[in-house]
């Protein structure tokens, strides 16, 4: 019988699979985060959620029956890869940048088996209202945004900037799921549908 596994230690990803009723198994693994030079950031995500699948396939050896999930979320401003804040005044700088106007998500998800591998890619448009550096600084507090794409998180108190989503909320959250549910069935894996 096939194994799903789900090569993230991103808390939000094992939620948003659970929420469409998949049996999966959790897996952890580290992969670099560079990008390369030139990389658009379309086959940044990409590169990232293919490699955070084999990297999970890797670890399972030569595992006939494992299909193994990875993904990953960019923001993107101006052309411009944002990634998680390293400090207080990142987070800020970065927060400062994204109010008052739209930024693209970007999130990749990729499934891997030993046979073949797939990949989708979600864009969506978040429109945020201005964010002053008092308020940023007090985002940065919270803990919330340091180990996210952008240094937010739209689930949590950063609700209060989004004016609006063009997308999916899900994508912007960590995984695409409409997507994640189609490439599921490619690999024969059943979501909450009845088998
Ligand atoms: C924009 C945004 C990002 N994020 C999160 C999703 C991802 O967890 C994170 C982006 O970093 P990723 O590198 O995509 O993922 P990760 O390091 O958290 O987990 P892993 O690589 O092990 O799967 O930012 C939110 O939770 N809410 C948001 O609104």
């Amino acid at each position: 019988m096939t194994t799903l596994y789900l090569a993230s230690g991103s808390p939000r990803r094992r939620e948003l699979l659970a929420q469409i009723g998949v049996p999966f198994v959790s897996l952890m693994t580290s992969v670099d985060e560079t990008p390369l030079p030139d990389e658009t950031p379309a086959a940044y995500v990409e590169r990232l959620a293919r490699a955070k699948a084999a990297a999970g396939l890797a670890t399972l050896g030569a595992d006939e029956q494992a299909v193994v999930l990875g993904a990953d979320t960019t923001v993107v401003l101006d052309g411009r890869i944002l990634g998680k804040p390293a400090s207080r005044e990142e987070c800020i700088a970065m927060l400062q940048s994204l109010g008052g106007r739209e930024h693209e998500v970007l999130t990749a998800v990729a499934l891997a088996s030993v046979q073949h591998s797939e990949a989708r890619t979600v864009s969506s448009r978040v429109g945020f209202r201005p964010v002053d550096a008092v308020e940023a600084g007090a985002y940065w507090d919270t803990g919330e945004p340091a180990d996210k794409a952008g240094g937010y998180a739209i689930q949590g108190f950063a609700a209060v900037f989004v004016r609006h989503l063009q997308g999916s909320y899900s994508a912007v959250v960590g995984l695409p799921l409409c997507e994640t549910a189609h490439l599921l069935t490619e690999f024969g894996i059943p979501f909450w549908q009845p088998k």
